[in-house]
């Protein structure tokens, strides 16, 4: 196990001198909560950036914090945009697609949203010229898919230290627009990095995806947010054929949705502990795909209730398994039900989520290691795994640098005792209050 990359935890992470947390099983009481969860990552950084390549003034609301918002913001301030932050508002002072800073260097941490949305918004300012360095792990992710893209566009990409990954510098010189076509297998965050800028082109920018789009509801998220902020583009069904005008984002105020893949770890605790927790800042109204984890839930036995502006889990006596489940569309939380399924009563098959071996850190390797160490029999697939029924056995686990696998593997010392992770504090990618919450439900932690 490598070190955590303790650079790339921002100012707003949480217990970064932690080595370790111990977590306490509920025992006889159940959890019984109505909670709220933070602002959604997705939302806040596409928000961040197209409120800076706007005209005008933008105040958001409900923002996250947590490092992969914090760098976002930080490299929009580099590159000269004012922006204000106050608790989780923040008014960001559009620049209309060109960046007051000339020359910045620019720091985006572990995040796959900054590494892939900012790119294409850099390129298409008139000039200026930006080196970007990530964290290590971001520098081994593959953004080379996109910048080939975008060279295709006119963008001048130089790679500082190996061909196709983070460091890069960008020299900016516009886009041309016109037809591209990239894949969509390996992520979706690539397309939405090029829809991101596609009104700043010089001429309509056309996407083909030949393929298959992993997650396509993000790609619909973009498509969503750009039109709210006032650019309308054109598209068929499945997204593999989109078309964006030439324009320019109009700043706007706005609320941000709740984040459905920190809720899910909630849901999940209820659903493995007979408990029930309502979330009260959350509904089905969202393109957010981890919110069918609910529906997950429920085909494990759980029941669910879809309110108009809440979603409640209540667990049961014994989880229903026994299923094969593709979980492509939602695949962050791949790790949240492979953690929970030795619970159920009968094995589950997880498939077609080989593009999560290059996400914070190979998450099917990882989560198939630490559940084996605990003696859960685990069959380790290219694309995905099967979990067996078992009682996982305590042990201190790793967490590998990934918030996924640090809140997906805490569920499981809600039910047994002796289970510890190390650097919990990796949460703070896209949590930071994780444990907060997670003891406010009943749970005891304790930090070392
Ligand atoms: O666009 C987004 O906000 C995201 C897209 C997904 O990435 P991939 O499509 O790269 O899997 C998802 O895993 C990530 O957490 C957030
Ligand atoms: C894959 C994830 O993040 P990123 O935005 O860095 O791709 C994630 O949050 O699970």
């Amino acid at each position: 196990m490598g070190k955590p990359d303790l650079k790339a935890r921002s100012p707003w992470a949480a217990l970064t001198d932690v080595n370790r947390v111990d977590i306490t099983p509920l025992h006889e009481q159940s959890v019984q909560t109505t909670m709220t969860v933070p602002g959604s990552k997705s939302f806040t950084n596409r928000a961040l950036i197209i409120a800076a390549l706007a005209d005008g003034t933008s105040e958001l609301s409900g923002i996250l914090r947590s490092d992969d918002s914090y760098w976002c913001i930080d490299a929009l301030r580099k590159l000269g945009v004012p922006i204000e932050v106050n608790g989780d508002t923040v008014k960001v002072e559009g620049k209309g697609g060109q960046w007051p800073e000339k020359n910045a260097g620019l720091y985006i941490g572990a995040a796959g949203t900054i590494a892939r949305f900012l790119p294409g918004a850099l390129a298409c300012a008139a000039g200026g010229t930006y080196k970007v360095e990530a964290s290590k792990r971001m520098s081994e992710r593959p953004v080379q898919p996109l910048m080939e893209a975008l060279e295709s566009l006119g963008a001048h990409i130089h790679y500082e230290q190996s061909e196709g990954y983070y460091p890069l510098t960008i020299d900016a010189n516009g886009l041309t627009g016109g037809e591209v076509t990239i894949s969509g297998k390996v992520s979706s965050q690539f397309i939405s990095g090029l829809l991101i800028a596609g009104p700043y082109a010089k001429e309509e920018l056309r996407i083909n995806i030949p393929d298959y789009i992993v997650q396509h509801a993000y790609v619909k998220i973009t498509l969503d947010l750009m039109n709210q902020f006032g650019v309308e583009t054109v598209y068929n069904d499945d997204l593999t054929d989109m078309r964006v005008p030439v324009s320019k984002y109009k700043g706007k105020n706005m609320a941000l949705e709740a984040d459905a893949s920190t809720a899910s770890y909630f849901f999940a605790l209820a659903a493995i502990t007979n408990g029930r927790i309502r979330i009260n800042n959350l509904s089905m109204d969202t393109n957010q795909p981890d919110i069918y984890m609910a529906d997950i839930y429920e085909k494990m036995g759980c029941r669910v209730i879809r309110g108009e502006d809440y979603i409640e889990v209540e667990g049961v006596e014994q989880l229903q398994g026994g299923f094969t489940i593709s979980m492509k569309e939602m695949s962050d939380q791949t790790l949240t039900l492979a953690a929970i399924a030795p619970f159920a009563d009968g094995p589950i098959t997880i498939t077609d989520v080989e593009h999560i071996r290059h996400h914070e850190s190979d998450r099917i390797k990882a989560i198939c290691t630490e559940l084996s160490k605990m003696g859960i029999q685990v069959e380790e697939f290219q694309d995905g795994l099967k979990v067996h029924p078992g009682t996982p056995k305590g042990t201190t686990l790793q967490s590998y640098d990934d918030h996924r696998v640090a809140m997906a593997l805490s569920l499981i010392g809600t039910k047994v005792p002796g289970v510890s992770i190390d650097d919990p504090g990796c949460v703070s990618k896209t949590c930071p209050t994780f444990y907060e919450l997670l003891e406010k439900t009943g749970v005891s932690v304790r930090f070392a």
